[in-house]
């Protein structure tokens, strides 16, 4: 496991296009949903689509997928050559040979363009080793970057398989899109309760995903993707939107297509059991499930070795409970250029630097997406490393010098 280093100067910021030097990295997209969720019907509905051109996809077996229909030739190497202009390459053992091979026919001129990389699961598949394999990765960290997890979600048996399963419950709270599949297939009854009860679901799982009904024809490729910190029209980083940090505040207000900002103070120990002022209380985290969404924010600037420790501290002691992370923190020694933090369990990407911050909201905010760590936990450690300590808080030199003491540190009562 590597250590995230926050050295904001010579951060490799894999998001940006370089001015000069190498290739712009290649976006990567992880398509995803439980099983006969409807990804292969959506892969051969998008692929025709122009915007998909020179679009490489990356599936388990080539029997999986039925887009037959695009195939124009079968390659000896794996790689099926689509008539869209797209190509099609199974996993052969090891996603980073796959992915080493596409840059490679880049590289050599046997392919003209690679535009952007799309990884088909396998209904079952945690999205989350397909992502680490990228961020883990030294050189294929550089070349490609990742862009959105898109999870489809059965809108008929959605409800019932989020209960179910486990599987299905991680592939939504990864997601950075959720294409509800099969709406037209719920009659007018289950119009009233189905979908509400479905929405409702998605939202405490996942409040600050984008969420797309498919049959209504938003499941297009300009929403799938792009999902970056970097508007690829622009260039220019939308850490509002990528954060999308206001959906989280209510959940049942929230759609994942907030754009606006609340001035809210996030820098109270609300365990989302509380009305926050909007009229009713939400329940979040009431679920049995153990997955809770939350944001934390502070307008205190944090020192850069306070922010590794924090990461480093939540990273080793609970990663695989971190089923995504992502934030803008203001570094107290450089306060003008903001660092961009991208975690999925306890791998982080190397933390990308700013050069300027996008907007006048300087605050350093973070999502959390938690399985099984309570919100409390994670503020009071955030409280304690960015310097706002609590009385009852240890201090985080004590937490960090006796390791002993953070089994210690949780305390269920305020969790
Ligand atoms: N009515 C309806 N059927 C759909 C829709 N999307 C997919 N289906 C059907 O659902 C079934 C499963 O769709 P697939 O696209 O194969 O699903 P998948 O997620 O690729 O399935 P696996 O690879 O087995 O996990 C197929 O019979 C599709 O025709 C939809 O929006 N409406």
């Amino acid at each position: 496991m590597t250590e995230t280093k926050i050295t904001p100067s010579t951060s490799p910021d894999v998001s940006a296009p370089p001015k000069r030097g190498p290739k712009p990295p290649i976006p990567l997209s992880v398509i995803t949903g439980f099983l006969g969720s409807g990804k292969t019907t959506l892969l051969n509905r998008i692929l025709k689509d122009p915007t998909m051109a020179d679009t490489a996809v990356i599936i388990n077996e080539f029997g999986e997928i039925g887009l037959d229909h695009l195939l124009v030739d079968q390659a000896s190497d794996g790689v099926l050559e689509l008539s869209s202009g797209c190509l099609c390459c199974t996993i052969r053992g090891d996603l980073v040979i796959t992915l080493e091979d596409l840059l490679r026919r880049v590289d050599n001129g046997r392919m003209d363009r690679l535009a952007r990389v799309v990884i088909e699961t396998t209904g079952l598949a945690d999205p989350a080793p397909i992502l680490h394999t990228i961020m883990l990765h030294p050189y294929l960290v550089m070349r490609y970057r990742l862009d959105s997890v898109v999870t489809l979600v059965d809108s008929f048996n959605g409800l019932d398989t989020i209960n179910t399963h486990e599987e299905a419950r991680r592939q939504i709270a990864v997601a950075d899109r959720l294409v509800l599949t099969k709406t037209d297939l719920l009659d007018a009854s289950e119009g009233e309760a189905g979908p509400s009860a479905l929405t409702a679901r998605l939202l405490e799982l996942n409040p600050g995903a984008l969420r797309l009904d498919a049959q209504a024809g938003e499941a297009e490729p300009d929403h799938l993707f792009n999902a970056g910190l970097y508007d690829p029209k622009s260039k220019i980083p939308d850490v509002a939107k990528w954060l999308n940090a206001e959906a989280y505040d209510d959940p049942h207000e929230g759609h994942g297509q907030h754009s606006h900002s609340h001035d809210h103070d996030h820098d109270h120990d609300h365990d989302h059991d509380h009305d926050h002022g909007h009229g009713h209380a939400h329940d979040v985290n009431r679920h049995d499930d153990k997955i809770r969404a939350f944001t934390l924010s502070t307008d205190r600037p944090i020192p850069a070795s306070a922010l590794e420790m924090f990461l480093d501290l939540l990273r080793s002691a609970h990663g695989p409970k971190l089923l995504r992370v992502k934030g803008i923190v203001q570094i107290a020694e450089d306060p003008d250029r903001p660092v961009v933090i991208h975690g999925v369990q306890h791998v982080f990407h190397p933390p990308a630097t700013l050069e300027a911050w996008p907007d006048d909201d300087h605050r350093t905010r973070m999502v959390f997406i938690t399985y099984d760590l309570p919100e409390g936990f994670v503020r009071r450690m955030f409280e304690a490393f960015s310097g706002a300590l609590l009385p009852d808080t240890p201090d985080p030199k004590v937490m960090t010098d006796n390791p002993l003491a953070i089994s210690g540190f949780t305390s269920p009562s305020r969790g």
